[in-house]
Protein backbone atom coordinates (compact mmCIF):
# COMPACT_ATOMS: atom_id res chain seq x y z
CA UNK A 1 0.00 0.00 0.00
CA UNK A 2 1.17 3.93 -0.76
CA UNK A 3 2.27 6.37 0.81
CA UNK A 4 1.84 9.96 0.31
CA UNK A 5 2.85 13.49 1.22
CA UNK A 6 1.25 16.42 1.40
CA UNK A 7 2.78 19.75 1.62
CA UNK A 8 0.15 22.25 3.52
CA UNK A 9 -1.37 24.56 0.80
CA UNK A 10 -4.70 26.35 0.86
CA UNK A 11 -7.63 24.48 -1.23
CA UNK A 12 -10.01 25.99 -3.45
CA UNK A 13 -12.03 26.02 -6.30
CA UNK A 14 -14.93 23.94 -7.41
CA UNK A 15 -15.87 19.86 -6.94
CA UNK A 16 -18.65 17.74 -8.34
CA UNK A 17 -19.23 15.63 -5.07
CA UNK A 18 -19.63 12.14 -6.03
CA UNK A 19 -22.88 9.83 -6.08
CA UNK A 20 -23.92 8.59 -2.41
CA UNK A 21 -22.36 5.09 -1.44
CA UNK A 22 -25.43 4.55 0.50
CA UNK A 23 -28.06 5.39 -1.99
CA UNK A 24 -26.29 3.60 -4.78
CA UNK A 25 -25.80 0.65 -2.78
CA UNK A 26 -29.60 0.47 -2.37
CA UNK A 27 -30.59 1.49 -6.01
CA UNK A 28 -28.54 -0.99 -7.45
CA UNK A 29 -30.26 -4.02 -5.03
CA UNK A 30 -33.54 -3.02 -5.86
CA UNK A 31 -33.30 -2.55 -10.02
CA UNK A 32 -31.42 -5.87 -9.31
CA UNK A 33 -34.34 -7.50 -7.61
CA UNK A 34 -36.94 -6.03 -10.16
CA UNK A 35 -38.52 -7.52 -12.52
CA UNK A 36 -36.94 -5.47 -15.69
CA UNK A 37 -34.42 -3.51 -17.59
CA UNK A 38 -33.04 -0.16 -15.11
CA UNK A 39 -30.35 2.24 -15.93
CA UNK A 40 -28.66 3.63 -12.70
CA UNK A 41 -27.22 6.99 -14.06
CA UNK A 42 -24.25 9.01 -11.96
CA UNK A 43 -22.49 6.07 -10.30
CA UNK A 44 -18.70 5.88 -9.19
CA UNK A 45 -17.46 2.79 -8.97
CA UNK A 46 -15.72 3.14 -5.43
CA UNK A 47 -14.71 -0.53 -4.37
CA UNK A 48 -17.69 -1.33 -2.43
CA UNK A 49 -20.19 -0.07 -4.91
CA UNK A 50 -18.09 -2.67 -7.26
CA UNK A 51 -18.63 -5.39 -4.52
CA UNK A 52 -22.38 -4.54 -4.52
CA UNK A 53 -22.45 -5.10 -8.30
CA UNK A 54 -20.89 -8.20 -8.04
CA UNK A 55 -22.49 -9.34 -5.64
CA UNK A 56 -25.95 -8.80 -7.31
CA UNK A 57 -24.42 -10.70 -10.40
CA UNK A 58 -23.76 -13.83 -8.01
CA UNK A 59 -27.64 -14.05 -7.73
CA UNK A 60 -28.69 -13.78 -11.51
CA UNK A 61 -28.75 -10.37 -12.17
CA UNK A 62 -27.52 -9.33 -14.96
CA UNK A 63 -25.61 -5.85 -15.12
CA UNK A 64 -23.52 -4.16 -17.13
CA UNK A 65 -20.89 -1.11 -16.65
CA UNK A 66 -20.89 1.82 -18.67
CA UNK A 67 -18.93 5.11 -17.96
CA UNK A 68 -21.02 6.89 -15.92
CA UNK A 69 -24.27 4.76 -15.80
CA UNK A 70 -25.33 1.16 -15.24
CA UNK A 71 -27.79 -0.97 -17.11
CA UNK A 72 -29.50 -3.39 -14.75
CA UNK A 73 -31.45 -6.71 -15.54
CA UNK A 74 -33.60 -7.65 -12.58
CA UNK A 75 -33.62 -10.97 -11.55
CA UNK A 76 -37.26 -11.32 -10.01
CA UNK A 77 -38.69 -13.43 -12.73
CA UNK A 78 -35.53 -16.52 -12.77
CA UNK A 79 -35.26 -16.31 -9.01
CA UNK A 80 -35.47 -19.63 -8.82
CA UNK A 81 -32.73 -20.68 -11.23
CA UNK A 82 -29.90 -19.22 -9.79
CA UNK A 83 -26.35 -21.08 -9.18
CA UNK A 84 -26.62 -23.48 -6.61
CA UNK A 85 -23.31 -22.76 -4.76
CA UNK A 86 -22.93 -19.07 -4.72
CA UNK A 87 -20.04 -17.08 -4.21
CA UNK A 88 -19.99 -13.25 -2.98
CA UNK A 89 -16.93 -11.26 -1.96
CA UNK A 90 -17.87 -8.50 -0.41
CA UNK A 91 -14.89 -7.40 -0.12
CA UNK A 92 -14.93 -4.69 3.00
CA UNK A 93 -17.48 -3.41 2.62
CA UNK A 94 -20.36 -3.98 5.46
CA UNK A 95 -23.21 -2.57 3.50
CA UNK A 96 -22.65 -5.20 0.65
CA UNK A 97 -22.70 -8.12 3.23
CA UNK A 98 -25.70 -6.91 5.90
CA UNK A 99 -27.76 -5.80 3.21
CA UNK A 100 -27.12 -9.37 0.92
CA UNK A 101 -27.02 -11.66 3.69
CA UNK A 102 -31.12 -12.04 3.95
CA UNK A 103 -31.36 -11.46 0.48
CA UNK A 104 -29.20 -14.11 -0.46
CA UNK A 105 -31.89 -16.12 1.77
CA UNK A 106 -34.48 -15.73 -1.23
CA UNK A 107 -32.26 -18.04 -3.61
CA UNK A 108 -32.43 -21.70 -3.99
CA UNK A 109 -28.80 -23.17 -3.05
CA UNK A 110 -25.93 -22.32 -0.45
CA UNK A 111 -24.21 -18.78 -0.34
CA UNK A 112 -20.22 -18.15 1.03
CA UNK A 113 -19.90 -14.91 1.83
CA UNK A 114 -16.25 -13.94 1.86
CA UNK A 115 -14.40 -10.32 2.27
CA UNK A 116 -11.32 -8.91 3.59
CA UNK A 117 -9.72 -6.10 6.35
CA UNK A 118 -11.92 -5.74 9.06
CA UNK A 119 -15.01 -7.50 7.66
CA UNK A 120 -14.71 -10.63 9.23
CA UNK A 121 -14.96 -8.99 13.06
CA UNK A 122 -18.00 -6.63 12.41
CA UNK A 123 -20.68 -8.00 13.94
CA UNK A 124 -23.30 -10.22 12.68
CA UNK A 125 -24.58 -12.05 15.61
CA UNK A 126 -28.16 -10.18 14.62
CA UNK A 127 -28.35 -12.44 12.01
CA UNK A 128 -26.98 -15.69 13.75
CA UNK A 129 -29.77 -15.11 15.74
CA UNK A 130 -32.67 -15.31 13.29
CA UNK A 131 -31.15 -18.03 11.88
CA UNK A 132 -31.35 -20.38 14.92
CA UNK A 133 -35.19 -19.55 15.25
CA UNK A 134 -35.72 -20.16 11.58
CA UNK A 135 -33.15 -23.19 11.30
CA UNK A 136 -31.32 -21.72 8.75
CA UNK A 137 -27.74 -23.71 8.28
CA UNK A 138 -24.73 -21.17 8.59
CA UNK A 139 -21.25 -21.77 9.18
CA UNK A 140 -18.68 -19.08 9.83
CA UNK A 141 -14.76 -18.91 10.87
CA UNK A 142 -13.97 -16.57 13.65
CA UNK A 143 -12.39 -12.74 12.59
CA UNK A 144 -11.70 -13.35 9.30
CA UNK A 145 -15.30 -13.54 6.51
CA UNK A 146 -16.03 -16.97 5.79
CA UNK A 147 -19.75 -17.08 6.73
CA UNK A 148 -22.25 -19.72 4.35
CA UNK A 149 -25.56 -19.62 4.85
CA UNK A 150 -28.69 -22.32 3.26
CA UNK A 151 -31.81 -22.09 3.69
CA UNK A 152 -35.12 -20.11 3.25
CA UNK A 153 -35.89 -17.53 5.30
CA UNK A 154 -39.11 -16.99 6.41
CA UNK A 155 -41.76 -14.37 7.15
CA UNK A 156 -43.16 -13.65 10.77
CA UNK A 157 -41.97 -10.89 14.03
CA UNK A 158 -38.08 -10.28 13.44
CA UNK A 159 -36.20 -8.33 16.88
CA UNK A 160 -34.16 -6.26 16.12
CA UNK A 161 -31.66 -3.91 18.10
CA UNK A 162 -30.98 -1.11 16.81
CA UNK A 163 -28.28 0.26 18.17
CA UNK A 164 -25.59 -2.41 16.69
CA UNK A 165 -25.78 -1.34 12.76
CA UNK A 166 -28.68 -0.09 11.19
CA UNK A 167 -27.65 -1.86 8.23
CA UNK A 168 -29.26 -5.62 9.82
CA UNK A 169 -32.68 -3.65 9.74
CA UNK A 170 -32.33 -2.07 5.94
CA UNK A 171 -31.39 -5.91 4.54
CA UNK A 172 -34.43 -7.08 6.24
CA UNK A 173 -36.09 -4.47 5.17
CA UNK A 174 -34.91 -5.51 1.30
CA UNK A 175 -35.94 -8.68 1.93
CA UNK A 176 -38.97 -9.44 3.84
CA UNK A 177 -41.33 -7.80 1.19
CA UNK A 178 -40.34 -10.84 -1.65
CA UNK A 179 -41.70 -13.43 0.97
CA UNK A 180 -45.02 -15.35 0.35
CA UNK A 181 -45.55 -14.11 4.26
CA UNK A 182 -45.93 -11.04 5.78
CA UNK A 183 -43.32 -9.83 8.60
CA UNK A 184 -43.05 -7.42 10.99
CA UNK A 185 -39.73 -5.75 12.01
CA UNK A 186 -39.80 -4.81 15.86
CA UNK A 187 -37.16 -2.71 17.31
CA UNK A 188 -35.94 -3.42 20.68
CA UNK A 189 -33.61 -0.44 21.28
CA UNK A 190 -33.21 3.04 20.49
CA UNK A 191 -32.60 3.22 16.65
CA UNK A 192 -29.36 4.59 15.66
CA UNK A 193 -28.33 5.35 12.10
CA UNK A 194 -31.96 6.05 11.53
CA UNK A 195 -31.79 8.14 8.92
CA UNK A 196 -30.27 5.36 6.69
CA UNK A 197 -33.28 3.17 7.49
CA UNK A 198 -35.36 6.22 5.91
CA UNK A 199 -32.41 5.91 2.99
CA UNK A 200 -34.01 2.13 2.68
CA UNK A 201 -37.41 2.95 2.70
CA UNK A 202 -37.59 5.73 0.12
CA UNK A 203 -35.56 3.80 -2.13
CA UNK A 204 -37.49 0.24 -1.91
CA UNK A 205 -40.98 2.84 -2.22
CA UNK A 206 -39.51 4.52 -5.01
CA UNK A 207 -39.00 0.84 -6.71
CA UNK A 208 -42.68 0.45 -5.42
CA UNK A 209 -42.94 -0.96 -1.97
CA UNK A 210 -44.65 -0.71 0.59
CA UNK A 211 -43.89 -0.76 4.02
CA UNK A 212 -45.86 0.71 7.46
CA UNK A 213 -43.13 2.68 9.65
CA UNK A 214 -45.06 2.96 13.14
CA UNK A 215 -42.50 5.46 14.18
CA UNK A 216 -39.22 3.28 14.15
CA UNK A 217 -41.05 0.49 16.57
CA UNK A 218 -41.88 -1.31 14.10
CA UNK A 219 -41.94 -1.75 10.87
CA UNK A 220 -45.38 -3.80 8.96
CA UNK A 221 -44.10 -5.17 5.30
CA UNK A 222 -46.71 -7.36 3.60
CA UNK A 223 -44.88 -10.25 1.54
CA UNK A 224 -45.56 -11.24 -1.93
CA UNK A 225 -44.60 -7.33 -3.40
CA UNK A 226 -42.62 -6.97 -5.84
CA UNK A 227 -39.95 -4.15 -7.02
CA UNK A 228 -41.02 -2.33 -10.14
CA UNK A 229 -38.49 -1.90 -12.02
CA UNK A 230 -37.64 2.14 -13.24
CA UNK A 231 -34.26 4.00 -13.90
CA UNK A 232 -32.61 6.08 -10.97
CA UNK A 233 -30.08 8.89 -10.51
CA UNK A 234 -27.88 8.52 -7.60
CA UNK A 235 -27.94 12.04 -5.73
CA UNK A 236 -24.37 13.51 -4.46
CA UNK A 237 -22.43 12.48 -1.28
CA UNK A 238 -23.37 13.77 1.81
CA UNK A 239 -20.29 11.63 3.48
CA UNK A 240 -18.04 12.87 1.15
CA UNK A 241 -19.12 16.17 0.40
CA UNK A 242 -18.27 16.19 4.56
CA UNK A 243 -14.79 16.23 3.81
CA UNK A 244 -14.96 19.82 1.45
CA UNK A 245 -17.25 21.25 3.72
CA UNK A 246 -15.09 21.20 6.91
CA UNK A 247 -12.20 22.03 4.91
CA UNK A 248 -13.83 25.27 4.20
CA UNK A 249 -14.35 25.29 8.09
CA UNK A 250 -10.47 25.36 8.46
CA UNK A 251 -10.43 27.83 6.35
CA UNK A 252 -10.51 26.81 2.66
CA UNK A 253 -12.65 27.68 0.26
CA UNK A 254 -14.34 24.76 -1.65
CA UNK A 255 -17.92 25.16 -3.13
CA UNK A 256 -18.65 21.40 -3.41
CA UNK A 257 -21.57 20.63 -6.47
CA UNK A 258 -24.41 18.66 -6.50
CA UNK A 259 -25.59 18.18 -3.07
CA UNK A 260 -29.38 18.38 -2.65
CA UNK A 261 -30.08 20.29 0.02
CA UNK A 262 -33.56 18.59 0.73
CA UNK A 263 -31.67 15.36 0.89
CA UNK A 264 -32.52 12.53 3.54
CA UNK A 265 -28.69 11.60 3.96
CA UNK A 266 -28.18 11.66 7.88
CA UNK A 267 -24.97 12.95 7.08
CA UNK A 268 -26.45 16.70 5.95
CA UNK A 269 -26.09 16.97 9.56
CA UNK A 270 -22.42 18.62 8.66
CA UNK A 271 -24.25 21.52 8.15
CA UNK A 272 -25.93 21.62 11.90
CA UNK A 273 -22.78 20.98 13.15
CA UNK A 274 -20.36 22.85 11.39
CA UNK A 275 -23.05 26.16 12.21
CA UNK A 276 -22.86 25.59 15.74
CA UNK A 277 -18.62 25.98 15.20
CA UNK A 278 -19.46 29.48 13.83
CA UNK A 279 -19.10 28.62 9.95
CA UNK A 280 -22.17 29.99 8.01
CA UNK A 281 -22.92 27.51 5.07
CA UNK A 282 -23.97 29.32 1.51
CA UNK A 283 -26.42 27.33 -0.30
CA UNK A 284 -27.71 27.72 -3.74
CA UNK A 285 -29.17 25.65 -5.55
CA UNK A 286 -27.15 22.16 -5.47
CA UNK A 287 -24.37 24.51 -4.30
CA UNK A 288 -22.86 24.25 -0.69
CA UNK A 289 -20.00 26.60 0.44
CA UNK A 290 -19.12 27.03 3.72
CA UNK A 291 -17.28 30.45 5.31
CA UNK A 292 -15.56 30.97 8.54
CA UNK A 293 -16.24 33.20 10.80
CA UNK A 294 -13.74 34.89 12.69
CA UNK A 295 -12.51 31.55 14.80
CA UNK A 296 -14.24 28.68 15.43
CA UNK A 297 -16.38 27.65 18.35
CA UNK A 298 -16.27 24.58 20.49
CA UNK A 299 -19.65 22.67 20.48
CA UNK A 300 -21.22 19.20 21.91
CA UNK A 301 -21.77 16.75 19.35
CA UNK A 302 -23.76 13.70 19.43
CA UNK A 303 -22.75 10.98 17.14
CA UNK A 304 -25.46 8.24 17.06
CA UNK A 305 -27.08 9.38 14.02
CA UNK A 306 -24.31 10.01 11.72
CA UNK A 307 -21.04 8.30 12.49
CA UNK A 308 -19.49 8.29 8.97
CA UNK A 309 -18.91 12.23 9.33
CA UNK A 310 -17.05 11.96 13.14
CA UNK A 311 -13.76 11.37 11.76
CA UNK A 312 -13.64 14.73 9.65
CA UNK A 313 -15.55 16.80 12.23
CA UNK A 314 -13.19 15.83 14.65
CA UNK A 315 -10.44 17.50 12.81
CA UNK A 316 -12.22 20.75 12.49
CA UNK A 317 -13.07 20.06 16.70
CA UNK A 318 -9.57 20.10 17.11
CA UNK A 319 -8.65 23.84 15.90
CA UNK A 320 -11.88 25.10 17.64
CA UNK A 321 -11.50 27.37 20.60
CA UNK A 322 -12.34 25.47 23.90
CA UNK A 323 -13.53 21.53 24.48
CA UNK A 324 -15.72 19.81 21.95
CA UNK A 325 -17.55 16.58 23.75
CA UNK A 326 -18.34 13.93 21.13
CA UNK A 327 -21.01 11.54 22.36
CA UNK A 328 -22.49 8.57 21.71
CA UNK A 329 -19.52 7.03 19.29
CA UNK A 330 -18.69 3.64 20.25
CA UNK A 331 -19.96 2.41 17.38
CA UNK A 332 -17.08 3.74 15.51
CA UNK A 333 -14.83 0.95 16.76
CA UNK A 334 -16.64 -0.98 14.60
CA UNK A 335 -16.05 0.22 11.09
CA UNK A 336 -13.47 -0.75 8.75
CA UNK A 337 -10.97 0.52 11.90
CA UNK A 338 -11.64 1.47 14.99
CA UNK A 339 -12.39 5.15 14.16
CA UNK A 340 -12.13 6.39 17.66
CA UNK A 341 -8.90 4.91 18.59
CA UNK A 342 -7.10 6.30 14.97
CA UNK A 343 -8.74 9.35 15.01
CA UNK A 344 -7.38 10.10 18.61
CA UNK A 345 -3.44 8.63 17.86
CA UNK A 346 -3.33 10.14 13.98
CA UNK A 347 -4.61 13.73 14.93
CA UNK A 348 -2.99 13.92 18.42
CA UNK A 349 0.25 12.95 16.43
CA UNK A 350 0.22 16.25 14.46
CA UNK A 351 -0.13 18.44 17.88
CA UNK A 352 -3.68 17.95 18.49
CA UNK A 353 -5.20 17.37 22.48
CA UNK A 354 -7.76 14.62 21.91
CA UNK A 355 -8.80 12.07 24.75
CA UNK A 356 -10.24 9.18 24.03
CA UNK A 357 -13.12 7.84 26.28
CA UNK A 358 -15.42 4.43 26.06
CA UNK A 359 -18.18 6.04 23.80
CA UNK A 360 -16.92 9.72 23.61
CA UNK A 361 -14.15 11.54 22.68
CA UNK A 362 -12.96 14.88 24.23
CA UNK A 363 -11.19 17.32 22.17
CA UNK A 364 -9.24 20.25 23.85
CA UNK A 365 -8.65 22.92 20.88
CA UNK A 366 -5.47 23.96 19.60
CA UNK A 367 -4.27 26.79 17.90
CA UNK A 368 -2.07 25.23 15.35
CA UNK A 369 -0.96 21.83 14.22
CA UNK A 370 2.59 21.49 13.82
CA UNK A 371 2.59 17.96 10.93
CA UNK A 372 6.04 17.09 10.10
CA UNK A 373 5.33 13.29 11.19
CA UNK A 374 4.07 10.20 8.99
CA UNK A 375 0.79 9.22 10.29
CA UNK A 376 -1.05 6.15 9.11
CA UNK A 377 -5.01 6.06 7.93
CA UNK A 378 -5.27 2.36 9.65
CA UNK A 379 -6.08 1.32 6.07
CA UNK A 380 -9.33 3.39 6.63
CA UNK A 381 -10.82 5.49 3.83
CA UNK A 382 -12.40 8.21 6.10
CA UNK A 383 -8.78 8.40 8.00
CA UNK A 384 -7.38 8.52 5.46
CA UNK A 385 -9.28 11.62 3.95
CA UNK A 386 -9.69 13.44 7.24
CA UNK A 387 -5.95 13.50 7.45
CA UNK A 388 -5.35 14.96 3.97
CA UNK A 389 -8.12 17.58 4.65
CA UNK A 390 -6.25 18.84 8.02
CA UNK A 391 -2.99 18.58 6.73
CA UNK A 392 -3.99 22.25 4.90
CA UNK A 393 -3.92 23.34 8.46
CA UNK A 394 -0.56 21.84 9.67
CA UNK A 395 2.86 23.88 9.41
CA UNK A 396 4.71 21.34 7.91
CA UNK A 397 4.25 18.70 5.59
CA UNK A 398 2.94 15.38 6.67
CA UNK A 399 2.95 11.82 5.16
CA UNK A 400 0.01 9.60 4.97
CA UNK A 401 0.85 5.69 5.53
CA UNK A 402 -1.58 3.47 3.42
CA UNK A 403 -3.38 6.66 1.78
CA UNK A 404 -5.14 4.32 -1.60
CA UNK A 405 -7.34 3.13 0.81
CA UNK A 406 -9.80 5.78 -0.03
CA UNK A 407 -10.63 3.55 -3.11
CA UNK A 408 -12.86 2.03 -0.75
CA UNK A 409 -15.66 4.48 -1.06
CA UNK A 410 -14.01 8.05 -3.23
CA UNK A 411 -11.81 6.39 -5.80
CA UNK A 412 -10.54 9.81 -6.90
CA UNK A 413 -10.40 11.51 -3.46
CA UNK A 414 -6.69 12.68 -3.92
CA UNK A 415 -7.52 13.40 -7.80
CA UNK A 416 -10.61 16.04 -6.55
CA UNK A 417 -7.96 17.11 -3.46
CA UNK A 418 -5.32 18.15 -5.95
CA UNK A 419 -7.98 19.66 -8.10
CA UNK A 420 -8.36 22.37 -5.65
CA UNK A 421 -4.82 23.02 -4.97
CA UNK A 422 -3.87 19.67 -2.82
CA UNK A 423 0.18 19.36 -3.25
CA UNK A 424 1.00 15.61 -3.03
CA UNK A 425 3.97 13.11 -4.09
CA UNK A 426 3.79 9.85 -3.65
CA UNK A 427 6.76 8.32 -0.73
CA UNK A 428 8.48 5.94 -0.50
CA UNK A 429 9.50 5.49 3.48
CA UNK A 430 12.16 3.08 3.44
O1 LIG B 1 -26.78 1.76 5.42
C1 LIG B 1 -25.76 2.36 5.06
O2 LIG B 1 -25.58 2.73 3.88
C2 LIG B 1 -24.74 2.68 6.09
C3 LIG B 1 -25.07 2.66 7.42
C4 LIG B 1 -24.15 3.10 8.49
O3 LIG B 1 -23.77 1.97 9.24
P1 LIG B 1 -24.41 1.63 10.70
O4 LIG B 1 -25.86 1.51 10.56
O5 LIG B 1 -23.74 0.35 11.05
O6 LIG B 1 -24.03 2.78 11.57
C5 LIG B 1 -22.90 3.80 7.93
O7 LIG B 1 -21.91 3.88 8.91
C6 LIG B 1 -22.37 3.07 6.72
O8 LIG B 1 -21.23 3.73 6.22
C7 LIG B 1 -23.38 3.06 5.61
C1 LIG C 1 -18.58 2.12 7.42
C2 LIG C 1 -18.67 2.36 6.11
O1 LIG C 1 -19.21 1.52 5.18
P1 LIG C 1 -19.67 0.00 5.35
O2 LIG C 1 -20.33 -0.13 6.70
O3 LIG C 1 -20.62 -0.23 4.24
O4 LIG C 1 -18.44 -0.84 5.26
C3 LIG C 1 -18.20 3.66 5.57
O5 LIG C 1 -18.37 3.88 4.36
O6 LIG C 1 -17.64 4.48 6.33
Amino acid sequence: MGNLKIYPSKLKGELKIPPSKSMAHRAIICAALSDKLCRIDNIDYSDDIIATIEAMKSLGAIITKHEDYLEVVGVYKNIQNTKKNKMIDCNESGSTLRFLIPISLLFDGSSRFIGRGNLGKRPLNTYYNIFDKQNIKYSFKKDILNLEVEGRLKGGTFEVEGNVSSQFISGLLFTLPLLKEDSKIVITTDLESKSYVDLTLKVIKDFGIEVINNNYEEFIIKGNQKYEGRNYKVEGDYSQGAFFLCADALGNEIVCKDLNIDSLQGDKEVINILKKMNVDILAKGNEIEGKRRKKLKSTYIDGSQCPDIIPVITSVAVLAKGRTEIVNVGRLRIKECDRLSAITSELNKLGANIIEKEDSIIVEGVDELEGNVEVWSHKDHRIAMTLAIVSSRCKKPIVIKDYDCVSKSYPNFFGDFEKVGGISIEWNVG
